[in-house]
């Protein structure tokens, strides 16, 4: 009995801990889910399978619908997916900033009307940095559902991931999210989607992904209006790559859409692309983890490995075929275009081999992302990278941080220019490679920036507001056209060429805090444009640090070259003594403040004939200087670049 009482409650706080460590575990790492059935294949002939994407403006709730109708399949059950909501988006990255960065497949089975269908779906980013994920998701898809948030309505995204979905061909289906908030208003902006898109407000689904209100009518939809793949399995091997990540065991695992034809573990198949030969090892389908299965039918989207070594002979948009029987390539997708470039290096140069493996690992992952080596007076051996925007390479930042536990300084983005000479033109990503004069006497002819066209769309009330903001970074050819017709809400869709660079700073910030939040944004590539820009180095006591160098537009050398000699002034260290800091062009020297001279005592306080506590104090202060970077004769601390190079 005294055993009894006993026994209870320590069985109630052993219960209570593995539910803790279960949500923990849940939280942290990706799902395992309870083992159903082996999966047929074969029981998935082209007329049960769907193959449609989610895609939306950031933040419309396309993860959330995921999570419901993953749900709503038996997929997954609110106990296996917990309190680890959006369970596609499985990096600790996306999780923390609740933002899907990496398109993500998951195959799911339902029964509708006595038949069983296979449907897959792929859930995309929103955020116009990864565009190119969707793109590339979209071409495993027959159908698109086109997510609106209905408190928000249409915005900048939505237009253009609409546009990429009509591009292709695919069937698209119009849904109004988030009914379920008090501030939402689904007969206006089903309005504005006829409008914009021209859609029938009659085939708009209105839901809550949140409350799963209206869920099953997007099912519906997905099995009457989308059509079936059209593959067969009696016609050659065809099999499309969209994706591919890195696994440590079997190497690269590639995401494919069978065109025509059947993939069997086993089988032999051959890259149109790159002509090598390989061996199927490991076959199946997400569900939404990885599941084996025996084969992928035609039409059927699912995972392979086939002993790929390198992430570099999975060739996104590449076609696979059965070794021996070449087919014609499908067509591929345009290669992700690096917009932005940064160069990374180890706060400890002896760190720079780990580092650079460590980023060479993760690009494996993300194969939008260009590596190659740079070096630097200041920051010593690092590498050079290419991303598609800033939210992409900080992203990256936090992944390498996160996921390699790695300690890095990123230098200050920058556009790719293109430099004109007489003979070529060369394409210049990094500033110390940009001439330091472009004068009568040089041989350059021209420098060129990219352009990108850009969209706005905010209410009517901020369209001033945005229009100068737009000319103050430099924006030409500046028009607007109203989106909706309907009275005191109009919305505005500004649209504009805007340098690359100017977008690439603070312009987002500046047009959310102007338009106080109400402004989305998109862009796309433009070429580029003939400009006036020159190289501003800065110097500390007459030495340049090439990882600060900037290119600058004429307009701005002045207001740049102060504001980061401030800057630079605040942050560095006073030394033993003064310390010019200088912003200049050239030789022209457009900005200048000077750190006056000082000596850090570390003695001082230290009475008597503390010899052993001198000494360490002393020590300490020559660790810390370990710590710094000397240019030339002045001690510049990690923390000096941090913090000038995180704006
Ligand atoms: N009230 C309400 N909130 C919702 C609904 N759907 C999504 N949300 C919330 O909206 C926010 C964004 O949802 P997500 O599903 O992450 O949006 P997303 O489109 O996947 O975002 P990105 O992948 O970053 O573009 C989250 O806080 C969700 O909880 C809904 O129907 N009602």
């Amino acid at each position: 009995m005294q055993a009894e009482r006993w026994r209870r409650p320590c069985l109630e706080v052993v219960q209570r801990s593995l539910q803790r460590l279960e949500q923990r575990h849940f939280s942290t790492c990706s799902i395992r889910y309870a083992s159903s059935r082996a999966i047929r294949t074969e029981d998935f002939p082209c007329d049960v399978i769907r193959n449609f994407s989610v895609i939306a403006h950031i933040d419309h709730g396309k993860s959330t619908l995921s999570d419901r109708l993953l749900e709503l399949t038996g997929t997954i059950t609110k106990r296996e997916k917990g309190v680890n909501a959006q369970v596609l988006d499985k990096l600790k990255v996306e999780r923390e900033r609740g933002i899907t960065v990496k398109a993500q497949t998951a195959s799911m089975i339902y029964s509708f009307q006595g038949t069983q269908y296979l449907l897959n779906l792929i859930d995309t980013p929103g955020h116009v940095d990864f565009a190119w994920e969707v793109s590339r998701s979209l071409a495993a898809c027959q159908g698109a559902l086109l997510l609106v948030d209905a408190t928000q309505g249409v915005q900048a995204q939505s237009i253009s991931v609409y546009h990429i979905a009509r591009e292709r061909g695919l069937t698209i289906i119009p849904v109004l999210n988030k009914i379920d908030l008090p501030a939402s208003q689904p007969e206006v902006m089903a309005a504005q989607m006829h409008s914009t898109f021209g859609i029938d407000p009659k085939d708009i689904i209105h839901i809550s992904a949140k409350t799963g209100k209206g869920v099953d009518q997007v099912l519906e939809a997905i099995l009457t209006r989308i059509p079936p793949p059209t593959a067969s399995s009696e016609a050659p091997l065809k099999a499309f790559l969209f994706d591919s990540s890195y696994d440590r065991y079997r190497g690269v695992v590639s995401l494919v859409s069978i065109q025509d034809g059947i993939l069997r573990k086993g089988d032999k198949i051959a890259s149109c692309f790159t002509r090598k030969k390989y061996e199927i090892i490991d076959i199946g389908i997400m569900h939404p983890e990885e599941e084996p299965t025996e084969s992928l039918q035609p039409g059927q989207v699912g995972y392979i490995a086939c002993n790929m070594k390198e992430s570099s002979e999975a060739h996104i948009g590449d076609t696979l075929h059965r070794a021996g029987a070449p087919v014609d390539p499908m067509p591929g997708f345009k290669p992700a275009k690096a917009m932005v470039y940064a160069g990374i290096f180890p706060v400890d140069s002896n760190d720079f081999i780990k580092l650079e493996e460590s980023i060479k690992r993760l690009a494996l992952t993300d194969r939008s992302v260009e590596v190659t080596r740079e070096s630097s007076t200041a920051l010593g051996q690092g590498c050079r990278l290419g991303f598609l925007g800033t939210l992409h390479m900080d992203v990256f930042r936090q992944r390498l941080e996160d996921e390699y536990n790695a300690n890095v300084i990123v230098t200050a983005p920058t556009v790719p220019y293109k430099v004109v000479y007489q003979d070529r033109t060369v394409v210049v990503s990094n500033p110390t490679d940009f001439p330091d004069s472009i004068d009568s006497g040089s041989k350059v002819r021209e420098i060129q920036e990219p352009v990108v066209s850009a969209s706005i769309i905010v209410p009517q009330e901020y369209l001033g507001d945005m229009m100068d903001l737009c000319f103050s970074h430099r924006g030409e050819n500046l028009d607007h056209r109203f989106l909706d017709t309907s009275g005191s809400a109009s919305r505005v869709m500004l649209t504009c060429t805007l340098p690359l660079s100017e977008v690439v700073t603070d312009f987002f910030d500046k047009l959310k805090s102007r338009s106080s939040g109400f402004a989305s944004f998109d862009y796309e590539d433009a070429g580029y444009k003939p400009s006036n820009l020159s190289k501003m180095t800065f110097l500390l006591n007459g030495k340049p640090v090439d990882a600060l160098a900037l290119i600058v537009h004429k307009s701005a050398e002045q207001e740049i070259g102060r504001a980061w000699v401030k800057k630079l002034h605040k942050v560095i260290p006073r030394q033993i003594f003064e310390v010019p800091i200088q912003a200049a062009v050239g030789r022209r020297i457009v900005a200048r403040e000077t750190l006056s001279a000082y000596r850090a005592d570390v003695t001082a306080g230290l009475y008597g004939g503390h010899y052993e506590r001198k000494l360490k104090h002393l020590n300490n202060q020559k660790e810390s200087k370990k710590r710094m970077k000397r240019v030339g004769n002045v001690d510049l601390p990690q923390e000096a670049f941090y913090s000038i190079l995180k704006t």
